[in-house]
């Protein structure tokens, strides 16, 4: 499968940016305050004696929104609308709670690189990163990078090595870069460094040319 008209590293500048960034838009900047929320909860003293109306006024905001909400296969097109850089998904989405955002760049010779800096949500050992969330991270890396390198399929396997524990609270430069393609086999690489280059978690992927159809 090609990637339509998504950037690849032969017909587009070096440093195009793959993902789509926080764009200052109302959705995006009521994602970001959700993602405050996320962390504030983890770090409020658990003796905050405001915590029970916190919670009616955030079931409050909740109700407005799902109010609000089209039906579920109706957003799912309009999710999946254009050519694959997604607002909605769990690593890049503006517009996911879940997501850090991690916003990645592509590089001359092929790979995709990214920093961001995780907080308390995504704890596993105490002060460091949870090793799933490296591998959902490095995962979906690994996707944009075979975008980049003009490629597209689902992950049928993720070899994850994981060096050293990963910090949270410091900038992690995540990369990815497409290795090779055997028929249908593409083998994608990737891994997560600290700022002084020391490589945390590494993977290897393998992706299948093979997706699922978008909603219409
Ligand atoms: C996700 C695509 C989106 C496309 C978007 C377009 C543009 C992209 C733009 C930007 C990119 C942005 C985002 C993308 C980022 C992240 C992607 C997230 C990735 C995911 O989140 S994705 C969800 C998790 N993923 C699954 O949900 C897969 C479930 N699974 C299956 O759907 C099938 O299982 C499948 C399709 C994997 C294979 O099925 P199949 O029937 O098509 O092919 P088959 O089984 O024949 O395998 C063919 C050859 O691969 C070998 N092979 C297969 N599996 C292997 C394994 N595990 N180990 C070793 N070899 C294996 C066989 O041995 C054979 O090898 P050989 O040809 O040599 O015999």
């Amino acid at each position: 499968m090609s990637v339509g008209t998504h950037p690849t590293f032969e017909n587009s500048p070096p440093g195009t940016v793959l993902t789509s960034p926080p764009d200052g838009s109302a959705v995006d900047r009521a994602t970001g305050a959700a993602r405050r929320v996320v962390d504030a909860l983890l770090r409020t003293d658990r003796g905050n004696a405001n915590l029970a109306r916190v919670a009616e006024e955030l079931n409050s905001i909740a109700e407005h929104l799902e109010e609000h909400a089209p039906a579920v296969a109706e957003r799912l097109i309009d999710m999946w609308n254009g050519e694959g850089v997604t607002r909605h998904d769990p690593v890049t989405g503006p517009e996911n709670a879940l997501a850090p955002p991690l916003v990645l760049e592509g590089l001359p010779d092929g790979s995709v690189r990214g920093t961001v800096t995780l907080t308390i949500p995504y704890q596993g050992p105490p002060g460091h990163v949870h090793g799933g969330v490296s591998a959902l991270l490095l995962d979906h890396v690994l996707g944009v990078a075979n975008a980049w390198g003009g490629k597209a399929g689902m992950t049928a396997q993720l070899s994850t090595r994981y060096h050293r524990p990963t910090p949270l609270f410091e900038p992690l430069t995540l990369t990815g870069k497409l290795i090779s393609v055997d028929g249908r086999k593409i083998t994608t690489a990737g891994d997560i460094r600290t700022a002084d280059g020391q490589v945390c978690v590494s993977v290897e992927g393998l992706f299948v040319d093979k997706s699922v159809p978008r909603p219409r």
